[in-house]
């Protein structure tokens, strides 16, 4: 049986029994079985044809079967509103967050750092850590604020949703759609990592340009998970985050009970180790805009609502050039993490599992140390190994929620003190 299907965006049908899916037609006036069919639509109807998303579910009941929903009062750290005073213009970085309390499930171990725009504008993205060390056994979530992207940083996530499992481990991504129902085991006990949350147009990947018809993420390096589904009459908790709160009501079944799906909606995963990276080879160090894996556009051409990016391992041949980041201030707002190894533009202080911000204007660059080291280094091809950091760019400045600000390292101005002062010829 086939677990996953290649390709990125593409047509996918798929069935867990066989003859559950309907043939050359959506909505068959008596499903196989007695399935229900639904449509779950990611895009507009009207669409165009090149963007639109949307899948037909075929399943043991429909969606539409519960109860209302009534206020999440767990997670109190997830969905957490953002300062809605004066934010100070101030670069802001974070220590991993703490152990969570035993018993924490991938829900109530959210932590939301930063958000902006109002996820009823259907733009804007948040970044979320997470930390948990139990699984969601009769519990299940969905996000009808935006699309998913988990960044595990230790620990491996499987991640059972309505159109199939997601195994992850720490260097793979996975994205789960907007509205789409999931729960997360923890092969390992615990997890840690990043959400990116995005509001906006769908995660997509971006135009090549000049670089031809490959390279970066490749398509086919992108993998859809198979039907599969579970058949429990049990009582099921549902949590829901919707206009930037959580919600939750109960029913008595599991809601992952889609039999067969096709379509062009669906969650994927991805490993990072794919990325086929480009850079100089000749000298000067590109805008990271080169290492963009996804772009979600905004409606200003080029401009993106968000774009995900990694610093993979890769060689650094540049003659001539100052090689690390440069000093820089930049229009687009910056948020970076890291899965594991040391991020070249950071000496100290930036930790696997932390999280740095970086808003609109803000100088920043390599700390003092970097910037030492790599002003005198000897410029042989050089790997940078063992290392992948991220980030999520947007246009949107962000906002820390006030969890947060409260816990930003106290000193990260320090990064950039002490730098001599450039002697002008006398
Ligand atoms: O600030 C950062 O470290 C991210 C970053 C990396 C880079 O190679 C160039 C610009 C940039 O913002
Ligand atoms: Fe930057």
């Amino acid at each position: 049986m086939t677990d996953y299907f290649p390709g990125f965006g593409n047509h996918v049908s798929t069935e867990a029994v066989a003859g559950a899916l309907p043939i050359g037609r959506n909505s068959p006036q008596k499903p196989a079985f007695g399935l229900y069919a639904e449509q779950l639509s990611g895009t507009a109807f009207t669409a165009p044809r090149h963007e639109n998303r949307r899948s037909w579910l075929y399943r043991l009941r429909p969606s539409a079967e519960h109860p209302p929903f009534t206020r999440y009062d767990g997670a109190s750290r997830f969905a957490a509103g953002t300062v809605d005073t004066p934010l100070p213009p101030n670069r802001l970085r974070w220590n991993p967050i703490e152990a969570p309390a035993p018993g924490t499930d991938l829900i109530d171990g959210m932590t939301t750092m930063l958000a902006n725009r109002d996820p009823a504008d259907l733009e804007g993205v948040a970044v979320h850590v997470y930390a948990a060390n139990a699984d969601m056994d009769m519990r299940v979530f969905f996000d009808s604020d935006g699309e998913l992207l988990f960044i595990p940083q230790s620990g491996r996530l499987t991640l059972l949703t309505e159109f199939g499992r997601i195994d992850i481990a720490p260097g793979q991504i996975a994205l789960v759609p907007r509205g789409v129902r999931f729960r997360a085991i923890l092969p390992d006990g615990e997890a840690r990592g990043y959400v990116a949350e995005n509001h906006g147009a769908l995660f997509r990947l971006p135009d090549l340009g000049p670089i031809g018809a490959n390279g970066l993420a490749n398509p086919r390096d992108f993998e859809t998970p198979a039907a599969w589904f579970e058949d429990r009459d049990n009582s099921f908790e549902v949590v829901q985050k919707h206009l930037g709160n959580l919600w939750t009501t109960r029913i008595d079944h599991s809601p992952l009970d889609v039999v067969a799906w096709h379509g062009t909606l669906a969650p994927w995963r991805y490993d990072l180790a794919r990325f086929n990276t480009m850079n100089t080879v000749s000298f000067d160090h590109p805008d990271p805009s080169i290492f963009t894996v996804l772009t979600s556009p905004s409606d200003v051409p080029g401009r993106a609502n968000a774009d995900f990016v990694i610093f993979p391992p890769r060689w650094m041949v540049a003659e001539d050039t100052f090689r690390p980041p440069w000093f820089h201030r930049n229009i687009m707002s910056e948020a970076m993490g890291l899965i594991h190894g040391a991020y070249d533009a950071k000496a100290d202080g930036f930790a696997p599992g932390g999280l740095s911000l970086h808003n609109l204007m803000a100088g920043h660059g390599p700390d003092v140390t970097s910037w030492r080291a790599a002003t005198d280094a000897d410029l042989k091809p050089h790997k940078i190994d063992g290392t992948m950091a991220f980030m999520v760019e947007t246009c949107w400045p962000y906002r820390p929620t006030c969890h947060a600000l409260d816990r930003a390292q106290p000193d990260y101005d320090e990064a950039w003190s002490g730098f001599p002062k450039a002697q002008l010829p006398r």
